[in-house]
């Protein structure tokens, strides 16, 4: 990839500018003599004055040595070409699916595995693969790609299926259409051209191009809401089966699509192959969530588990080749010290083995640097970025509270401020109700308000440990665990709580009571 980052001497050269600006300049002078021009931009093209007045804004960030060399290798969206340490899992589906490309249904696949194991990389790069090779041999095959967090209903997935197949159909026709007119043009001229062709006159090539024109026309986009469901399942059902053809239908997050509307689109589609005529559908269904097969029909249960791969999580070991393999193309020759690859491996080790942290961690470590504007990337980098993301997590988790929520964990933060420590649930509680009354919120149960401190503890925003407090019973001692400051700042971003102007008074109200 080039790109002005890539190189900035060549994008942007400082003396190419400044001898620009001088030339620029010498209008200041009226009606200057060519040859004089010429002349005066050699003299004066070491003229700092005119050099600074042309260094902008960029200038000085495009000066620093880029640490980056490709800067896109790290981030989620980039497939990369090899992925080091599931070879076993990729050939495994290679091996199913070789099938298709004999022409037979391949089994259905369920792939499993945790966050950032390498799931959907790997599927994709199987399905690439698939689909090229099928095209070397001309085996009709073809892999379509749905996300089900974001295509979550089953009147979606058909109908984003149907359109995609319809899409196809009508480039597989427009094709025909072509190579039809050019057998016309060229019969036009000599009529024998037509002997080596299925058509015995140019009148039978017309009607053929009409009927596939008429065919074209009657392919109907299906909209994205507003039909029945199984109207939108039989435009499906007619577009896949529209001409010979094996297809994988790749769906991520599964689970979340059984989750949100059932398990009646994986019930239609597992059964699709008995109706079929011409084509030939399998699925690969992949999820985080190991169990929720427990949720299916018995019968889809087994047919979409056919074949099970299991995606364990990485070691700090396999994390430190993955980075590496990225690291070569993504940096510059020296910009890594050596410990900056094995401290994210180890720490997105700690977190489960998820490779997506692991480079999150790389290139934040990478910008980080790089606003410093020093030469390499450091150990100290790979903290700070450890810190960042923990910090933009906890960030995302407040920003996303129910309101009740904001205001329980707002209560715990002023007391922690005011210095209170081992914060109880009623000490919690007088200072919600009260701020509560400030913004007109309802007040919710003391009850109530423990489960939201216990939801609040499973998030790790704050830690809640039970304590015997001898014949006085038990209690909760309550502290937070993420930075007061930065927390605070986004619960005060919400409009309801950024309304509270005054919060001493409330602090006050723990010893009411
Ligand atoms: N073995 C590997 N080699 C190189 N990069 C990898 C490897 N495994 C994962 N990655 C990278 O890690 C990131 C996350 O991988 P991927 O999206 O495949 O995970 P996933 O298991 O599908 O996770 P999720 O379930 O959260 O979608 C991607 O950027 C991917 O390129």
């Amino acid at each position: 990839m080039t790109d002005a980052n890539d190189d900035p001497e060549a994008a942007i050269d400082p003396d190419e500018d400044a001898g620009d600006s001088t030339a620029l300049g010498s209008t200041a002078d009226p009606a200057p003599d060519l040859d004089d021009v010429v002349l005066d931009n050699l003299e004066t093209s070491t003229d700092d004055d005119s050099d600074e007045a042309s260094r902008g804004l960029f200038d000085d960030l495009l000066e620093g040595e880029p640490i980056f060399e490709n800067k896109e290798v790290l981030r989620p969206s980039y497939t990369p070409h090899k992925l080091p340490h599931r070879e076993e899992q990729i050939n495994n589906m290679a091996t199913i699916l070789v099938t298709a490309l004999r022409g037979d249904t391949p089994s259905n696949i369920l792939i499993y595995g945790k966050t950032g194991t390498g799931k959907t990389a790997s599927a994709k790069f199987v399905s690439e693969e698939l689909e090229t090779t099928s095209q070397k041999y001309e085996v009709p095959c073809e892999v379509e790609y749905i996300n089900c967090e974001v295509t979550d209903t089953q009147y979606r997935v058909l109908a984003q299926l149907a359109n995609k197949f319809i899409d196809k159909n009508v480039d597989v026709i427009d094709e025909r259409i072509d190579e039809l007119e050019q057998l016309q043009s060229s019969a036009r001229e000599d009529p024998s051209e037509l002997a080596d062709s299925d058509y015995d006159s140019l009148g039978a090539v017309e009607d053929a191009i009409d009927d596939l024109e008429a065919e074209k026309d009657e392919f109907e986009e299906v909209p994205m809401t507003g039909w029945p469901t199984d109207r939108v399942y039989s435009s499906f059902f007619d577009a896949v089966d529209y001409h010979e053809r094996v297809v994988v239908i790749m769906l991520d997050e599964i689970d979340k699509l059984v989750e949100k509307s059932g398990d009646d689109t994986l019930y239609n589609l597992s059964r699709m192959n008995s109706e079929l005529e011409n084509s030939r559908v399998s699925i690969m269904g992949i999820s985080n969530d190991l169990k929720f097969t427990d949720f299916l029909d018995p019968r889809v249960k087994s047919s979409l588990g056919e074949e099970e791969i299991v995606f364990p999580p990485y070691d700090a070991n396999q994390l430190r080749d993955i980075l590496q393999a990225r690291a070569d193309v993504a940096f510059k020759g020296n910009a890594l010290t050596d410990d900056v690859i094995p401290l994210c491996a180890a720490f997105a080790a700690q977190e489960h083995g998820d490779a997506r942290r692991a480079l999150d961690l790389l290139r934040t470590a990478g910008e980080l640097a790089e606003r410093d504007q020093t030469d390499d990337v450091e150990e100290d980098h790979v903290r700070q970025a450890q810190e960042k993301i923990e910090l933009d997590r906890v960030v995302e988790v407040v920003r996303t509270l129910p309101t009740q929520s904001k205001i329980v964990l707002f209560a715990i933060i002023l007391l922690e401020k005011n210095g209170v420590h081992n914060i109880n649930t009623g000490e919690v509680f007088n200072i919600y109700k009260n701020l509560c009354a400030e913004i007109d919120a309802d007040v919710l149960t003391q009850r109530r308000v423990t489960d939201l401190i216990s939801e609040l503890d499973m998030l790790g925003i704050v830690n809640a440990v039970v304590v015997s407090k001898g014949r006085y019973g038990r209690t909760k001692e309550i502290s937070l665990s993420v930075p007061t400051e930065e927390t605070e700042a986004v619960l005060l971003s919400d409009s309801r709580l950024g309304d509270i102007d005054d919060v001493q008074p409330f602090v006050q109200a723990r010893f009411d009571n």
